[in-house]
């Protein structure tokens, strides 16, 4: 049996024509089901479904076979235990600082105040404004990071972008892009070693499915 662990939403909504490609058939609707197993058409693939954060630690600990996952929580996660065979070029956006609208951010920096930053993205924000030489006491969000601006909970939020919709709902502006996000498949080592044969099937249907995304 082959495990893949997926997230409800834009990861399986994204992933399912890839699955498809290979030749692998969800059996059930997760946004229908309150089931965390699903079945697929094939007897030796199953999905199982957890948070969007949890993929890495199922795939790390053999929880499940593979996963995917975005690159940003991937970072965060770290890539101990994980082999990355794979950009598959869906759930594109990127990591950006944004600022209210209202807020001088370039001033800011310059002057070499300390920044407020709220994030989920606590390493990636680390690494960007120690890499830029600026301090910055950083607030650890699980959520709703656009709102801290606005309240006064932080300068300036290191958050995910794709449109600019959610940003500019809130009259905050992007300020600095940090980097460009996509999802990744990731792979547990010992798997890969004791079911080589349907994992490396697996893994080049998505390969082939995917060709196109990273052109
Ligand atoms: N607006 C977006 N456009 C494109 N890709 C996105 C967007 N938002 C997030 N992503 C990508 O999809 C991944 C999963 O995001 P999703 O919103 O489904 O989970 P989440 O709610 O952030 O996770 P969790 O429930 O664990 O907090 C992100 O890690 C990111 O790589
Ligand atoms: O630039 P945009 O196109 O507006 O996308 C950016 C938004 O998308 C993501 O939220 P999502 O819609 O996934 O909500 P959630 O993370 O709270 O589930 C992300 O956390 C941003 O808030």
């Amino acid at each position: 049996m082959i495990t893949l662990a997926l997230s409800k939403g834009r990861i399986f909504d994204e992933t399912m024509p890839l699955l498809e490609a290979a030749g692998v058939r969800v059996l059930e609707d997760p946004e229908k089901s309150r089931k965390l197993i699903l079945p697929t058409n094939r007897d030796n693939v199953r999905v199982v479904l957890v948070r969007a954060t949890d993929v890495p630690t199922y795939v790390q600990y053999g929880g499940a076979d593979l996963g995917v996952t975005g690159l940003d929580t991937l970072i965060e996660h770290g890539s101990q235990g994980l082999y990355q065979p794979l950009d598959l070029g869906i759930a594109r956006c990127r990591v950006s600082v944004a600022v209210r609208s209202d807020f001088d951010y370039a001033n800011a920096v310059r002057q070499g105040s300390r920044l407020r930053v709220a994030t989920k993205y606590v390493s990636i924000a680390r690494e960007f404004f120690a890499a830029k030489g600026v301090h910055v006491d950083l607030i650890k969000l699980y959520g709703s990071m656009e709102l801290a601006p606005l309240t006064g909970l932080a300068d300036a939020i290191v958050d995910l972008v794709s449109t600019g919709g959610t940003l500019k709902a809130n009259q905050l502006v992007e300020v600095e892009r940090i980097m460009d996000i996509s999802s990744r498949l990731v792979v547990n080592q010992a798997a890969l070693k004791l079911k080589q044969a349907p994992m490396r099937e697996l893994i080049d249907a998505f390969a082939r499915a995917t060709e196109g995304n990273r052109a």
